[in-house]
């Protein structure tokens, strides 16, 4: 694929210039690329602009006060944002419907939920974030939740090969903040929750808020629903921001004006949802997952496919067979005497609390959690996650996640901070065996942390390690 400079820029000098590809990463430059140089956190991409040529790189994209620049140069105030935008002319197809959901949790399980209504309704869908980009072709990694604008176009005009007409995807609050989304036309915007994380990256849960305000007040247009939960506190803000934008409003929840859930009887392996849309009650129906939060989920996937056109029995007959995210509240095995054993991806203080009180009516003995909090992450959740694990387990185990450039021990220390009495088993897999070994009958266990992830990050290597992979081992040696 080519274009040409003044494609992507119509006042570019040097137009006529053939354009092969693009990034804003100097190591990935190919003959031929725009090199965007981007100001980072860590370096200035400036400083690799001589790279970058000697690698065949044809023109450069930067930021004012970038100078001597010896082949096509764009100069713009928000160089993120023209990338996104080149990054979208560059590739020029996306599926026709693309709604971005933001919030701190449930944003990978909420499009996963919105491809598999999609496609009972008989539509090509696909999502894509933390999971990969999943559409009819099968899965194509995208790297972040939000990927940088190159392969978020790039992906979005593969999905559209593949007769993709409906796509859902993340976005996270890095990405919003780092323009990676500018290019995209939507055509709804979703809010689901706001609540303490990233505070590595965003110095306040102010600035935390306004990153994840941007997709409604920047991004969103006229016309567009806006999805918002109405139990969020933080409900007022995305509804200002969406009345801003002459956006209608599409609320949802137990609180929710259009579609809102009355009662929910759990079952043994579902629940079962009492529903009201726009003020019509709806037939009982057995969503088959459990957990209050997976349902809320459901329901944010119900009302993001009801603003874009579903009528409410397709969604209805969506919701009713849904199949479980990887990683999300998975069901991992029994042992012998029956005690469950569960793998999700909480690694929020939030996340831990819905996730251990999902799963105590499920629970006649103790409630088990084994977990750790990342390294180079947010270190302030991680006493907020012990003192969680502490009020809501009886039993718990802080072990490793991810500790990435940190001295494990030290997370682990910050952790028990919060949950003094807790047992500290910093290896992984040893954490794991030791807990399935002295599981009773009604006991649950529930491993946290890393979900459908199949590699711990230590240092800068990744090792390969799955929860899931070791819980069913020891499951095993356990039965034997
Ligand atoms: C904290 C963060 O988001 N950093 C992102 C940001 O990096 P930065 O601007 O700080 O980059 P930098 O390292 O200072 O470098 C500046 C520029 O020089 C370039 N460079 C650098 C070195 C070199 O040799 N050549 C070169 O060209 C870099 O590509 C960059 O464009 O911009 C870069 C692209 O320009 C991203 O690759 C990078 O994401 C890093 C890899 C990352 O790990 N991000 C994570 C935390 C992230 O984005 N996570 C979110 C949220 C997760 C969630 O909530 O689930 C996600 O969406 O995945
Ligand atoms: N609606 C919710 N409210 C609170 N916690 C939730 C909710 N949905 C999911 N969680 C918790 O968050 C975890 C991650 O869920 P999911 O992957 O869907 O979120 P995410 O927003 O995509 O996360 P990430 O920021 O990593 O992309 C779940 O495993 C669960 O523990
Ligand atoms: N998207 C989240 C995932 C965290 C998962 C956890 N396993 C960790 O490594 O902290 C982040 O990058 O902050
Ligand atoms: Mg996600």
């Amino acid at each position: 694929m080519t274009c040409k400079l003044k494609d992507l820029f119509p006042d570019a000098p040097d137009g006529d210039t053939v354009i092969t590809g693009m990034t804003a990463d100097s190591r990935r430059v190919k003959p031929g690329y725009l090199f965007a140089a981007l100001k980072g956190s860590v370096t200035d991409g400036s400083k690799f602009i001589p790279d970058a040529i000697g690698k065949g790189a044809v023109a450069i994209l930067s930021g004012e006060g970038t100078d001597n620049v010896t082949v096509a140069h764009i100069v713009d105030e928000e160089p993120r944002r023209a990338l996104a935008l080149a990054a979208k002319r560059f590739y020029h197809s996306q599926p026709e419907t693309v709604v971005a959901v933001t919030g701190t949790n449930g944003k990978s399980s909420t499009v996963d939920f919105c491809r598999q209504i999609w496609a009972r309704a008989g539509m090509k869908s696909a999502s894509m974030g933390t999971l990969g980009a999943v559409g009819p072709e099968g899965h194509i990694d995208v790297g972040h939740t939000t990927p940088d604008p190159v392969t978020i176009h790039e992906t979005l005009a593969e999905l559209a090969r593949q007769g993709v007409t409906h796509c859902a995807m993340e976005a996270s609050s890095h990405g919003l903040e780092q323009h990676r989304l500018d290019g995209v036309d939507l055509s709804a915007v979703a809010f689901l929750n706001f609540t303490q994380d990233h505070l590595d990256y965003h110095s306040t849960m102010e600035e935390y808020l306004s990153a994840k305000l941007r997709l409604f007040r920047e991004l969103g247009r006229p016309g567009v629903p806006a999805i918002v939960n109405a139990d969020s506190e933080q409900c007022n803000d995305f509804e200002a921001a969406a009345l801003g934008k002459q956006m209608p409003i599409v609320s949802f929840g137990w609180r929710g004006e259009d579609l809102w859930i009355d009662e929910i009887m759990p079952r043994a392996t579902g629940q079962v949802l009492h529903l009201y849309w726009r003020d019509v009650e709806q037939k009982p129906l057995e969503l088959p997952l459990i957990g209050e939060f997976q349902a809320l989920n459901a329901l944010a996937a119900a009302a993001i496919c009801l603003s874009l056109g579903l009528n409410i029995d397709q969604v209805a007959d969506g919701l009713a067979h849904l199949e479980p995210v990887k990683g999300r509240m998975e069901f991992v095995g029994k042992t012998g005497s029956g005690a469950a054993v569960f793998v999700d991806y909480a690694h929020t203080p939030d996340g831990l609390d819905v996730l251990l009180r999902a799963v105590r009516p499920h629970t006649a003995g103790d409630l088990k959690v084994i977990f750790g909090c990342g390294g180079d992450r947010d270190a302030r959740k991680r006493p907020l996650m012990g003192e969680i694990a502490a009020r809501q387990a009886d039993d718990v185990i802080v072990t490793d996640d991810n500790p990435r450039t940190e001295d494990a021990a030290e997370i682990r220390k910050q952790v028990l901070a919060g949950c003094p009495d807790a047992r500290e088993i910093g290896d992984r897999g040893e954490a794991i065996r030791t807990v399935i070994a002295e599981l009773k009958k009604g006991d649950t266990l529930v491993i946290a942390g890393k979900g459908h992830e199949t590699g711990q990050i230590i240092g800068k290597e990744i090792h390969p390690f799955s929860d899931q992979d070791t819980a069913r081992d020891a499951l095993g040696a356990e039965g034997a």
